[in-house]
């Protein structure tokens, strides 16, 4: 059969970046469809903004603190649209790694419309009919919204508006005691807002109890306060929104922000007139990515599993390196990092204490040591805190920590867990996005892309390409 490409990515979020950035370094003809903005969820409304406005709100908070460490520092003044001008600027700043350009200049056909799916190798865009071997979908998810008695009739905030504040909340009631909302809880008390999350159970569920305990005593210590129900019901208008819980709790705020998870994308582009298998909240993928419809994958968001910028990326290179070298490549998600980053931050990789047990039982040992055995905390005053290894036996299967950048303490975990610590390795590794210990991937990775992307692989990868639109 003709095709017009090798490869179509549909999205141009973290997942369809890397997949079509990839795929085009190996010399593969690639379409890459973006109906939005470039660069998606994480540059434009999640990670990047929502990291902005935290350090704009620790910026607040250390000049808030009593005299510490024999320094007394100025009461913090905050300029409400300086914050919003910090947040903007690191958008624009980091919007050309993103770009249509960019992706141009590696070789893209970048288009800007809405994409839909026509057949197992046809993506109809902007009036065109593009056709392919292999299809990558990368179409994310966006904030879910449940059924609250009264939502369609208030005002309220998701991360897709909460950065386009151009005032700030007098009292910010937040629904969702998960990662948004307790990043953003804290970030909004430090900025001198009233804040409020209502959560039912545990906060942040997905980590170890004993880090999010440190980090809920000292939101609590900075004035956060948390109401333990379901939000039942919603009510009001701009400036005065009431909530009332499943206990019969009511509370009162300016505004609202709702944080109660993500939907995958999965309506409006062809999925269900093709029979793509769709889960519970995402289409439905094997271990290489693969729908049901096996030419055709599923990354990033917009399928089940872990929602992550570095996870996008990883099954965009793990579909890039299936797709150039014709082998079947698996995720492996043993060494799965992910970071909160609330002061104190909570880092996570692997298996967590009761995952390990519930899965190894009497195998499993835990070791635990505090900051404050730590010298450079002590010296430092940052002694909040403590680090869990998770092992079976002697191997470390996982680990929980609690404290200054913690995001930065997992590296050295990810090459314990995996075994692997060569260069090339590191170049390849998950590493919690963002962190500072990003820059070793980069180096080990700019290492090897003279010889990954080199003549030989480029060769190879064309070869495959042609094959498969042979058969
Ligand atoms: C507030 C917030 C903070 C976050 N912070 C972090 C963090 O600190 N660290 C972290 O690892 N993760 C974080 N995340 C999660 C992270 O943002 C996502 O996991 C990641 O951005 C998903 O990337 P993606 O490429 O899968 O999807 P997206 O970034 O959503 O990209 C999908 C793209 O597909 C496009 N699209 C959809 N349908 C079509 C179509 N039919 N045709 C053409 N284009 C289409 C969309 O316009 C979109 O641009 C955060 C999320 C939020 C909401
Ligand atoms: N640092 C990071 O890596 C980071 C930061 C922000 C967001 N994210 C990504 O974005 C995703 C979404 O974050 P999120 O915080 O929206 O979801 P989440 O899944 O982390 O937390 C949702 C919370 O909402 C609660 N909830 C559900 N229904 C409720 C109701 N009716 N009333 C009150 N609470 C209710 C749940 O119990 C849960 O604790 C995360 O899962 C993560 O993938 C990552």
């Amino acid at each position: 059969m003709e095709y017009s490409h090798d490869v179509i990515v549909i999205g141009g979020g973290a997942a369809g970046l890397t997949a079509a950035g990839g795929c085009a370094l190996f010399g593969l003809k690639v379409a890459l469809i973006e109906k939005g903005a470039m660069g998606g969820e994480c540059l434009n409304n999640g990670c990047v903004p929502s990291k902005a406005l935290i350090a704009s709100a620790r910026r607040a908070a250390e000049a808030r603190e009593e005299k510490r460490l024999g320094v007394q520092l100025a009461a913090p003044q905050v300029d409400w649209m300086g914050v919003h001008g910090h947040i903007h600027a690191a958008i624009a700043a980091i919007a050309p790694h993103d770009s249509q350009e960019r992706f141009e200049e590696m070789g893209c056909e970048v288009l800007r419309d809405h994409a839909t799916l026509r057949d197992r190798h046809t993506v109809e865009v902007a009036g065109r009919k593009l056709t392919a071997p292999r299809i990558v979908i990368a179409t994310g998810s966006e904030p879910f919204v449940p059924p609250i008695e009264g939502i369609d009739s208030v005002p309220y905030l998701t991360n897709e508006n909460l950065f386009e504040l151009t005032e700030q909340p007098r009292h910010l009631v937040i629904i969702g005691g998960g990662v948004i909302g307790m990043e953003m809880g804290q970030s909004f008390r430090r900025l001198g807002s009233e804040v409020t999350i209502i959560n039912p159970g545990p906060l942040m569920g997905r980590d170890d109890p004993d880090s999010v305990a440190v980090v809920q005593a000292q939101m609590e210590r900075e004035g956060v306060r948390f109401v333990d129900g379901k939000a039942a019901k919603v009510a009001g208008s701009s400036g005065t929104i009431t909530v009332t819980t499943d206990g019969g709790e009511t509370l009162t705020g300016s505004h609202l922000l709702v944080a109660v998870g993500r939907k995958a994308r999965t309506s409006g582009y062809g999925l269900e007139e093709l029979g793509i298998e769709l889960g519970r909240n995402g289409i439905k993928v094997d271990a290489r990515r693969r729908t049901s419809i096996k030419n055709i994958y599923a990354i990033g968001d917009c399928r089940e599993g872990p929602r992550l910028t570095h996870v996008s990326g990883y099954e965009g290179s793990n579909v890039v390196l299936e797709i150039a070298t014709g082998l079947p490549t698996k995720v492996d998600w043993k060494a799965l990092p992910w970071c909160t980053y609330t002061d104190p931050e909570v880092a996570q990789i692997g298996m967590t204490e009761a995952e390990a047990r519930e899965k190894h039982g009497e195998a499993v040992t835990v070791v635990r040591e505090d900051f404050d055995h730590n010298d450079r905390a002590v010296s430092e005053g940052e002694i909040a805190g403590h680090m869990k290894l998770v092992m079976k036996g002697k191997k470390v299967i996982g680990a929980s920590i609690v404290g200054h950048n913690a995001g930065e303490l997992l590296l050295p975990l990810t090459q314990a867990i995996t075994g692997k610590s060569s260069s090339f390795a590191l170049g390849g590794a998950v590493i919690a996005y963002p962190t500072r210990s990003e820059i070793t991937k980069a180096l080990a990775f700019k290492t090897w892309e003279p010889t990954v992307f080199g003549s030989l692989p480029k060769s190879y990868a064309r070869f495959v390409s042609k094959l498969r639109k042979l058969f």
